[in-house]
């Protein structure tokens, strides 16, 4: 990967929580990685392990403790708008208004990050072409299913053309086949040439996908590489193996208090 091409970047991120009950918990412990344009890159890891933690400071929303992050060259703590206008966010849990239709509310989007109504409604029509919405142009949000919604939160988080993709396990929830649709509107993002960060902790999902990975655990990274890297290196015949023995491994060792 050249230095050159490298769009998001995550430099020893901490991140210690105030909790009530176990006090203080360190959820990113001096984590580092970076993506390029034209890749995704996975973060694995299991419930817990801080992919959700990493990702929402990356899109501004909480700051870290200590260490820093910027995307395509903006820092996500001192300079969060720019950040914001160069991302789009889509989680599982991403809203959807009850009250607004599929077009309004993808409008209202695209007003918010400042478009104009001409080039606005020109992304739309050909966004709305290439998910497949135009039946679903002028429903409202309380009758979309499940699958709709998730077009409909992809539409949003695409509709300003940001170079920078963030998916937070943005297939959950979803059938497999709008779960298929979903990934193979991210490799086609991919191959636009727009720099991907996919969290995830289901491994086929990663191993369809990703170009490169990196499992994490316990808010720190275990292991990072490109999937036929990882599966030479820790001799797994599967993302899945590899996994379950890197998690092993570290669940055999002391928590370091
Ligand atoms: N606001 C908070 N206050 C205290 N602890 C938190 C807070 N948010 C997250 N945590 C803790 O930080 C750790 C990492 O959580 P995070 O949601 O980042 O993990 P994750 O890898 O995304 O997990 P999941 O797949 O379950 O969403 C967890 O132990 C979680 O309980």
């Amino acid at each position: 990967m050249s230095t050159e091409s490298v769009v998001v970047e995550a430099r020893s991120l901490t991140k210690v929580y105030a909790d009530l009950r176990r006090g203080e918990f360190v959820a990113l412990d001096d984590l580092s990685f970076s993506a390029s344009a034209g890749e995704v890159f996975g973060l694995l890891g299991p419930n817990g392990a801080g992919k959700t933690t990493a990702l929402r400071i990356l899109s501004t929303v909480l700051q870290p403790t200590s260490g820093s992050a910027c995307v395509n060259g903006f820092d996500c703590v001192t300079q969060p708008s720019m950040v914001r206008h160069h991302i789009g966010f889509m989680s599982a849990n991403t809203a959807v208004y009850d009250r607004m239709t599929a077009w309004e509310m993808v409008e209202y989007f695209g007003r918010l990050y400042g478009m104009e109504d001409d080039r606005l409604h020109d992304r739309m029509e050909s966004l709305f072409d290439r998910l497949q919405m135009q039946a679903i142009r002028d429903l409202l949000g309380a009758k979309m299913s499940t699958g709709m919604k998730q077009k409909v939160s992809i539409a949003r988080a695409i509709v300003h053309d940001p170079p920078v993709l963030i998916f937070d396990e943005a297939t959950s929830g979803l059938d497999v086949l709008v779960a298929r649709a979903l990934l193979d509107t991210v490799a086609e993002l991919r191959d636009q040439g727009k720099c991907i960060v996919f969290s995830t902790h289901i491994m086929r999902e990663a191993e369809r996908l990703c170009d490169r990975v990196a499992i994490m655990h316990r808010g720190k990274i275990l292991a990072e590489g490109s999937v036929a890297g990882m599966l030479a290196e820790h001799q797994g015949a599967d993302l899945e193996d590899v996994f379950f023995s890197l998690i092993q491994d570290q669940d055999q060792e002391p928590v370091a208090s």
